[in-house]
Formats: structure tokens, sequence, C-alpha cells
């Protein structure tokens, strides 16, 4: 698995580039991203599906850079979506609305409609009510929309509670034990045809055992289903795998359990889908950031840098780990402190009573791991500038987003 960060005599590169160069020219923070790690791990999932009738649906919300975006559409990635905004961003970036997988509990009127308009591959419906509108709007336009039910299979994903969907009590999809009545009543609706069964049971999973075991159960619902004669042709397994953000985390290897996958799936005649996000873009970015000031409150040390919780709110919404790197190694030591942003929130933290390099005033950081759900759930909170958006391909990079401006935070506001 290509490493995009990597320090060569001192001094930590992405890919061919070094990281001080950039934030020297575009200023900080800055997200910076490799193009060849995102690549890579697209790659990964469609290799390792290679010969079966599937799709790498990649989950948008985890970075819904249109660059990005369009550079897995050139690899023939279809996208996994929760809003029509994600939808506008797949169509800009050049993404074929055909390979569009629709996802998410509340869909309005509206984006029902336009994504119908558009000619989506299919809807993940999360309940009958949806299911219903769907129809509605389908049979109005005079189309067939292709439906899978999402399934909730009460499998208790093992991740952090904020991040995990796939037990009884969350919001997420119907339950495995009455979806078998809600596809029968579906199927007497028209304007649409229910093609697939879907499912995704949360997030950052370490341990890929409890999607084996969810995609077990699905593969048994789909043989009931279809002895009642309802012809389930697509399995969406979701997403969910994760990455190491601590140093020593293991790495759940694609490779290795799409081979069990296939196992699993193996004769039962389906298209296969997977809804990647954070496996696919987190390890391929960092956030830059520069050190401010050092002070101390009582025994207290605080790293404050210009990055906060509104370019990365990670640490401060689940107590997320990100390893903090000097982007040029010295020989003062390391500290024992907690690493702050300038906002007005005492959770305003990327890191807590942490050992990392003793920097000073002026020296840049990188955060790592930071490619997914860093700058997708960034904020303008305290009215800052959101950062731009760096992609390294090779030994050079470009502003693929750019920072902010002041007049960009008022926009829409009026006197
Ligand atoms: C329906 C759905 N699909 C795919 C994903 C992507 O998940 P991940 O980034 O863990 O691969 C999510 C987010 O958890 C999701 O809610
Ligand atoms: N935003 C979360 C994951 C939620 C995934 C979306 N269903 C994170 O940063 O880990």
């Amino acid at each position: 698995m290509f490493q995009p960060f990597e320090y060569r005599e001192g001094v930590l590169y992405c890919e061919g580039v070094e990281l001080s160069k950039i934030a020297d020219h575009a200023a900080t923070p800055c997200y910076v991203y490799s193009a060849r790690a995102i690549l890579d791990r697209f790659h990964s999932y469609d290799q390792g599906l290679f010969g079966i009738p599937h799709r790498v649906c990649y989950a948008v919300k985890a970075n819904s850079n249109l660059s990005l975006l369009n550079m897995l559409a050139q690899a023939g990635a279809g996208f996994d979506i929760v809003s029509g905004g994600e939808l506008h961003r797949v169509l800009k970036a050049g993404g074929d609305p055909g390979k569009v997988v629709f996802s998410g509990v509340g869909k309005t009127r509206e984006e029902i409609d336009s994504a119908l308009q558009l000619g989506i591959h299919s809807f993940n419906c999360e309940s009958e009510a949806e299911i219903a509108l769907i129809s509605s709007l389908a049979s109005r336009l005079g189309k067939t929309a292709s439906i899978a039910l999402r399934v909730n299979p009460d499998v208790d994903a093992a991740t952090h509670p904020y991040i995990s969907t796939g037990l009884k009590e969350h919001k997420f999809g119907i339950d495995i034990a009455e979806v078998e009545g809600v596809y029968q009543r579906a199927a007497a609706l028209p304007g649409i045809s229910l093609d697939g069964v879907s499912c995704h049971i949360g997030s950052q999973l370490l341990d890929p055992a409890p999607l084996l075991e969810a995609a077990t159960k699905m593969l048994a619902l789909v043989g009931r289903l279809r002895a009642k004669g309802i012809a389930i042709k697509e399995l969406d397994l979701g997403g969910g795998l994760g990455v190491p953000y601590h140093a020593g985390d293991p790495r759940p290897d694609v490779d290795t359990f799409l081979r069990k996958i296939r196992q699993l799936v193996d004769g039962h005649n389906l298209f296969l889908m997977f809804e990647p996000g954070r496996s696919v873009v987190a390890e391929a970015g960092a956030l830059v950031s520069r050190v401010l000031y050092r002070k101390k409150n009582g025994e207290k040390e605080f790293v404050i840098i210009d990055a906060s919780m509104t370019e990365l709110i990670r640490p401060a919404l689940y107590e997320a780990h990100h390893e903090i790197l000097p982007l040029r190694k010295s020989k003062f030591g390391t500290v024992v402190a907690n690493i702050v942003g300038p906002v007005c929130e005492s959770g305003d933290f990327l890191a807590e009573n942490r050992e990392v390099a003793n920097v000073l005033p002026g020296d840049l950081i990188a955060i790592m791991t930071a490619g997914a759900y860093g700058f997708a759930m960034a904020s303008n909170y305290n009215s800052r500038v959101r950062p731009c958006e760096i992609l390294v391909e090779g030994d050079t990079w470009r502003v693929i987003r750019q920072r902010e401006t002041l007049d960009d935070l008022i926009r829409g506001e009026e006197l």
C-alpha cells in the first residue's frame, strides 16, 4: 500500500513535494492530498472485485472536493450520495449520474425528483414512507426507479457509538426482522423496481468481521426474498473499513476482505456494490498548520496553532486521535502538551496530553490521516475562513480549492 507521507533526511514530504514548500506558498492552515494514494486505494477495491459484476461507489461525504471526485470518476468510480448538493458536485466533477446511488434517511421531494430526472442508478431507501414518495414521483415522471432497501442487519460494528449505524436502535435502515414485509408491500407499488438490498453498519471498522457477518445475513435475506418472488439482482454492502489513526493500529487489508466477500457471494448471481469513503481518502490527506504560540497554564503546556476544530472537528466530536508530526525533525526533543486552536471553545483541541515534537512559534506541523471527514466537516464558526486544499501529483502540486476570503464569509447576508 503506497504511503504518501514520509520523511526524507528529516523533512516531511507528500509524494515528491516537500510539505513546507507548499505551506510557504499556499499559507496555513491547508489540506494537502496525495493523488496517487487516493487512486491506489480506489484501485484496491476495484481490482479486488475484478471478474465479478461490481461497482465501487465512493462515498462523497468523506471528501467532496471536485478535483478528487473528477479523478475518481475518470478511474471508473460510481458515487454514493446523501444529498442533492452531493449530486450537484458529482455532476460538476464529470461523474456519471447512471453510476450514482442515493442513500440517506431524509431525502426531500425535490432531491428525489431531480435524481429521478437525472437517471441515477438507484435509491437506497430507508423507510416505507420514502418508498411511497419515490413511487409516486417516478410514476408522475413516467419512470421506473430502481430501488434497494437499506436493511439494518442488527450487527454490532464495534466502533465509536456516534459512527455505528447497524443496530436496531439506530435511525438508519429498516429492521431486518421487518424488511421482508416491507418488500412485499412495496412490490405492489407502481414506478419502482425492487432490484437490490443494501446495508451500511458503521464507519472506522478496524476489524472487518462485523462486515462479513452483515454480508452473510444479507445473502440469507436475498435468498428469502427471491423465494418470495422478489427478484433481487444487486447487493450493496456499504462502506465502513477503517484506517490506522494511531501509529500502532492495524490496517484492514482491502484485498483480504474482498477475497472473503467473493467466497461468500460466489454463486449468488448478484451485482455487487461497495460505498467506501474513509478507506479511500483518509490516509491520503494531512492538515498542515503553523504554530502561533506556546504557553503554560499551571502545569499544562499548550501549543497554539492556526488550525482548529473548524478545520478538523473529529478530535472535538469523537475524541478522535490523529498523529501530529513536525514538518522538520529537530534536535529539541519532545513535550507533552495540548495542541489547541484559536476557537473560543474548550473542546477546540487537535490533541490532548500528547507527546509531540517540541515545536516553537513559526514551526510547521502536519495533522495526519485527515483526508476523510476533515474539510468535508469544516465550518465557519468564529467567522473563520475555510482553508485551501492542495493536490499533490508526483513532484507537482496545485490548489484545488482556494482559501475562502473575508467576503465569502458574508456572502448572501443583508444589512
Ligand atoms: C450509507 C453510507 N455509505 C457509505 C459511508 C461511508 O463510510 P466509510 O467512510 O466508513 O467508508 C457512510 C458513512 O458512514 C454511509 O452512511
Ligand atoms: N464523520 C465521521 C464518520 C461518519 C460517517 C458518515 N456516516 C468521522 O469523521 O469519522
